[in-house]
């Protein structure tokens, strides 16, 4: 149900303190040894087959996977593909009892500078892989996951993912492409709160109050082309994305002025100018994978997750932002707008007074 109700975002929870044991509704599924059926078998399958390809690249698009470590995954894969050989006979214990993670599956963590002030943290193995299947069948399970119609460029469409939004009570609604999600509370799903307070530890400073959770239930679900940039987020958002199951390249490039749009519609117009190396950055998101965009990426910067032939099993990705409390103080900053132009609006709002200019200065700010 949608939330209305007065739970706020813990910023952290004894969870903190278990993330390494699976809750409580998990640990029932898999430990009850019951025999898989055909459907989850094949559901495994393919999420397999996805995450041990290389994905296959799209004509015309560039590949530079930066963040891929020798293409290795994790040693646990073998087993995993060894169950699969029987997959009637297997029992869903046997399929995700791999491995306890070696030392060698300690998170790597990378730095990528971007320039100009927009950065991504990139942790391949932010969460344990065994528990990151928990969480997979979880959200696959619980999240109310729906498929909007959404307007792109004048067109209605359906969005090519579906989709769920989580809340702290009481913020700025988000509204995006014409379309805005009711939220949930954190409550409705308490693994959410494990999953964030993994990531107060990996970031320590940040802050998010809001969660988009998008699911890509195949080869031909995809996000399209655009920024997270929303003036609700303020000018340097910082966004913390977490993907489990299939694997999925994700591609970040340089916005231009006159930019090609797709969008969550399809192709609009053909791309003139083509970009050079280091306007585009294509990479792989692993299964339990983290990726934090930081700084003025999504000022500076487009990313879409392309649809990939190969990509044929489910995989689920949370991003975590912080909604700045500015629109309830100016309630003339529509949260729907794009925030390209933040100094004009700035100047542009007649009412606001020296004092006023510095309390939404340091709003913007906050963190
Ligand atoms: O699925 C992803 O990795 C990206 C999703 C995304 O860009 C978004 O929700 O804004
Ligand atoms: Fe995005």
């Amino acid at each position: 149900m949608p939330h209305n109700s007065t739970a706020d975002l813990p910023v952290s929870s004894s969870a903190a303190n278990r993330s390494d044991q699976p809750f409580d509704v998990i640990r029932e599924v898999l430990d009850d040894g019951s025999q898989i059926t055909n459907e989850e078998a094949e559901s495994l399958n393919k999420k397999n087959i996805c995450s041990e390809q290389r994905l296959k690249e799209e004509p015309g698009s560039e590949s530079g996977d930066i963040f891929s470590e020798n293409g290795e995954d994790y040693p646990n894969h073998k087993t995993i593909n060894h169950y699969h050989q029987d997959k009637r006979r297997m029992s869903l214990t046997s399929l995700v009892a791999v491995d306890p993670p070696s030392s060698q599956d300690a998170p790597t963590r990378r730095t990528i500078n971007l320039g100009h002030g927009s950065d991504l943290i990139y942790i391949q193995r932010f969460l344990p892989f065994q528990q990151s299947w928990s969480f997979f069948h979880y959200l696959d399970k619980h999240i109310p996951w729906t498929r909007p119609t959404i307007r792109v460029f004048g067109r209605s469409c359906l969005q090519p993912r579906d989709t769920c939004y989580v809340a702290s009570s009481g913020l700025t609604p988000l509204v995006y492409s014409g379309y805005r999600p009711d939220a949930y509370s954190w409550d409705d799903f308490p693994p959410l709160k494990e999953i964030l307070d993994a990531i107060y530890k990996a970031l320590p400073g940040s802050r998010f109050n809001s969660l988009l959770l998008n699911r890509y239930k195949g080869a031909n679900d995809y996000v399209g082309w655009h920024a997270d940039d929303e003036k609700l987020y303020g000018p340097t958002p910082e966004i913390a994305s977490v993907s489990f199951g299939c694997e999925r390249d994700f591609v970040l490039k340089k916005k231009e002025s006159n930019h090609e749009k797709t969008g969550d519609c399809g192709p609009a117009k053909k791309k003139l100018k083509k970009s050079s190396k280091e306007d585009q950055h294509s990479f792989t998101l692993k299964h339990g994978s983290l990726l934090v965009m930081r700084g003025y990426t999504q000022r500076d910067w487009i990313h879409s997750v392309p649809k990939r032939v190969k990509a044929e099993g489910t995989r689920i990705n949370l991003t975590f932002r912080l909604v700045l409390d500015i629109t309830k103080r100016f309630p003339n900053f529509v949260a729907d707008q794009k925030c390209d132009s933040w100094n004009f609006e700035v100047k542009k709002d007649q009412k606001l007074e020296a004092l006023d200019v510095s309390e939404f200065l340091s709003n913007l700010l906050q963190v």
